[in-house]
């Protein structure tokens, strides 16, 4: 795409916080990250907030993240690459649970606001010990995973996003373990669906995801095409606008009125911008 055709986003840099010693001889998926006696580090991307949540059940509130590093799929598409390709493994840092959790208090300021878990893939790491830490301070906790990989502490979480890919991301759909992360989760968390659709393969997948899963809600995101890396924060905004005034038109059409359209909030506000 031309990169005229890309809007340019500019705005003060938000409160970040880019972990950069990385361990070299990491594994590339990001497995379990390390060991220090006999607690497990959580490889981290970045952590910063408060924000908004800008995508699907909790649109709005505001939020910290924390990125951990890795991922066990390669979509197509994906728009967080630096918490996801081996290149940028320098930037990962295995932290303890208390060391996340003092810059967490430091960027809430106290505040026991909503935390999301997301990545690259979350689920691959260690986060039940975090989870537990944050609870004891009456922190709220989201999870933000494909649902490839189920963790016994699903359970603990508040909210679990599950976000299946259609086919437009080139990876291999395996309901069994969608099926798992759910059954994981128990009566613990409340548990929603997202799916990024760029076409209509992506909504007919959408659409058998829902019949599947009939018990959960589920929100229906455009995608939003990747620009070139050297410039993070453009994006194709026509080309979202159009994708999602599709997908209005499209759900309207088939009076499938239990699914809910929201664009990524935060992509419209500050482009491809890491850390908002
Ligand atoms: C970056 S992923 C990280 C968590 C996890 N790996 C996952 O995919 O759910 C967070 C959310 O961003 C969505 N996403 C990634 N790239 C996107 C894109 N180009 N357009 C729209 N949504 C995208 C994912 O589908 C997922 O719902
Ligand atoms: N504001 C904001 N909302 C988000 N929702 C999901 C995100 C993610 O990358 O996982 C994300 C993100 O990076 N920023
Ligand atoms: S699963 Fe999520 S983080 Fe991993 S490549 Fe796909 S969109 Fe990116
Ligand atoms: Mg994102």
């Amino acid at each position: 795409m031309a990169r005229q055709a890309f809007l340019r986003l500019v705005q003060a840099t938000p409160a970040r916080d880019v972990c950069c010693q990385g361990e070299r001889d990491a594994k590339d998926m990001g497995g379990i990250s390390s060991m220090t006696g006999r607690e497990q580090k959580i490889r981290i991307s970045e952590i910063f907030g408060p924000t908004i949540q800008g995508e699907g059940p909790l649109m709005g509130l505001p939020t910290v993240f924390v990125r951990t590093g890795g991922c066990d799929y390669r979509c197509e598409w994906c728009d967080t690459l630096h918490a996801v390709d081996s290149a940028f493994r320098d930037e990962w840092t295995p932290m303890s649970v208390d060391d996340i959790w003092s810059k967490v208090k430091s960027l809430s300021q106290g505040y026991p606001l909503m935390i999301s878990l997301s990545g690259g893939n979350p689920a691959i790491q260690p986060l039940g010990p975090l989870i537990t830490r944050g609870k004891r301070d009456d922190y709220q906790f989201a999870l933000e995973t494909q649902g490839s990989i189920a963790k016994d502490w699903f359970a603990e979480l508040d909210h679990l996003i599950l976000s299946p890919k259609p086919p437009s991301s080139g990876m291999e759909f395996k309901l069994d373990e969608l099926r798992d992360c759910v059954r994981a989760a128990r009566n613990g968390p409340a548990i929603a669906m997202k799916i990024v659709i760029f076409d209509e393969a992506d909504y007919a997948f959408a659409k058998s995801v829902a019949k599947e899963f009939k018990e959960l809600p589920i929100f229906l995101q455009p995608g939003n095409h990747t620009p070139p890396v050297e410039d993070e924060a453009l994006i194709d905004i026509e080309g979202i606008l159009n994708r999602m005034r599709w997908l209005v038109d499209r759900v309207a059409a088939d009076r499938w009125f239990n699914a809910r359209v929201l664009p990524q909030l935060h992509v419209l506000l500050w482009g491809n911008m890491r850390g908002v």
